[in-house]
């Protein structure tokens, strides 16, 4: 197991989600036609579902795998894998990282298309599409992860 220095925080909204989805697809279209989604679970999920109803997707599958526990890295674990060399499908993830769920994935469908919304710069080669960069110590807080909550006055967090 090994944790990364996440210096950083990269918050991300629904509303931002949707629109970054969104101007992934725009990027996608001119990559495609394509016949499917692979989409990665979890993360890929829902940016795949906003991509597949923009690109009128209709064909979606998943690769299932787990690689982190909180912020902290560990083995990659299959838990369900997919058939076919990727041709003509498109791969979908939320973030590209390290890079080590996207090489793993890469190896199995060799032939697909790979897109995810967010990069850090160790994973971003591996990847064939993305919409937003952020710095390798910045550690990204997806929608589904967060909550509405109260937080404190500045005048009063300074004190
Ligand atoms: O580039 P890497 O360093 O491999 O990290 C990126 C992967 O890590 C996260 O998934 P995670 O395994 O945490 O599972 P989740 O999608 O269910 O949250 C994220 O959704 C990517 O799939
Ligand atoms: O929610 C997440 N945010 C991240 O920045 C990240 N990197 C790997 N896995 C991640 N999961
Ligand atoms: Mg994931």
């Amino acid at each position: 197991m090994s944790e990364a220095a996440y210096n950083k925080g990269f918050p991300v909204s629904w509303e931002q989600m949707h629109r970054d989805a969104r101007a992934l697809a725009w990027r996608l279209l001119e990559k495609g036609p394509f016949k499917g989604i692979v989409a990665i679970t979890r993360g890929g999920l829902v940016p795949a579902a906003i991509i597949a109803r923009e690109l009128d997707i209709r064909l979606i599958d998943t690769v299932c795998v787990r690689s982190y526990s909180d912020k902290t890295r560990g083995d990659l674990e299959w838990l369900k894998d997919i058939k076919g060399d990727g041709t003509d499908m498109l791969i979908i993830d939320d973030l590209v990282d390290t890079g080590k769920t996207a090489k793993a994935v890469r190896e199995k469908l060799p032939h697909a298309h790979f897109a995810t919304v967010y990069a850090k710069p160790l994973g971003r080669e591996i990847v064939d599409s993305f919409v937003t960069e952020v710095s390798q110590d910045t550690w990204i807080y997806f929608p589904w992860d967060m909550e509405l909550s109260v937080n404190a006055p500045i005048s009063e967090r300074v004190r």
